[in-house]
């Protein structure tokens, strides 16, 4: 009997969390058919050969939801097995720069602020990101009032 360890199939997949001007987040419905199937997720896809991160991103956006975006900083890198797939989650920051987003690859979307995600069911390596958003504005309130108390303090001490 020949025994084979079968490897999963491996996606690489630029991932964009697209913030409006109300600090919200657009998230998407996955298809009901297929694989993860009435998830949600954050809009992103397949890396082409010979496409950064970043290019892949802005593609998949226009052809997923017809908008345009601005990609902006990195936010965490995933590495997750599934039972059948492994996947490799780019995320970057992005901000909307124009256009309205359609639902042209999806079953529908929404925008969301940061509390009402866990609202949602998302496939489970989106933990992580979700973590990591949670993270990353905590950092970024942090930074807020250190500015302020600086302020406070240079406005006081003169
Ligand atoms: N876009 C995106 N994909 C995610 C997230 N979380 C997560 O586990 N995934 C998985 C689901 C998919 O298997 C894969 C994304 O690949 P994809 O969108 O190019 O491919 P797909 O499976 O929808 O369809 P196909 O093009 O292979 O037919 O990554 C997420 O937040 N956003
Ligand atoms: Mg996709």
């Amino acid at each position: 009997m020949s025994e084979t360890s079968a490897v999963p199939p491996h996606k690489i997949i630029g991932v964009a969390v697209i913030w409006n001007d109300q600090e919200q987040i657009l998230i998407d419905r996955r298809r009901p058919e297929g694989v993860m199937g009435g998830l949600w997720e954050f809009p992103g896809g397949k890396i082409e050969p010979g496409e950064t991160v970043e290019e892949c991103i802005q593609r998949e956006i226009y052809e997923e939801l017809g908008i345009e975006i601005e990609v902006r900083e990195h936010l965490i890198t995933i590495d997750h097995t599934y039972t059948h797939l492994r996947v490799t989650l780019t995320v970057h920051q992005c901000c909307l720069l124009t256009g309205i987003p359609q639902p042209l690859e999806c079953d529908e979307i929404r925008w969301v602020n940061l509390d009402e995600l866990e609202e949602f069911a998302f496939p489970q390596a989106n933990s992580q990101i979700i973590s990591a958003l949670k993270g990353s504005r905590r950092v970024g309130e942090a930074r807020e009032a250190g500015e302020a108390e600086e302020i406070k303090l240079l406005t006081t001490d003169n």
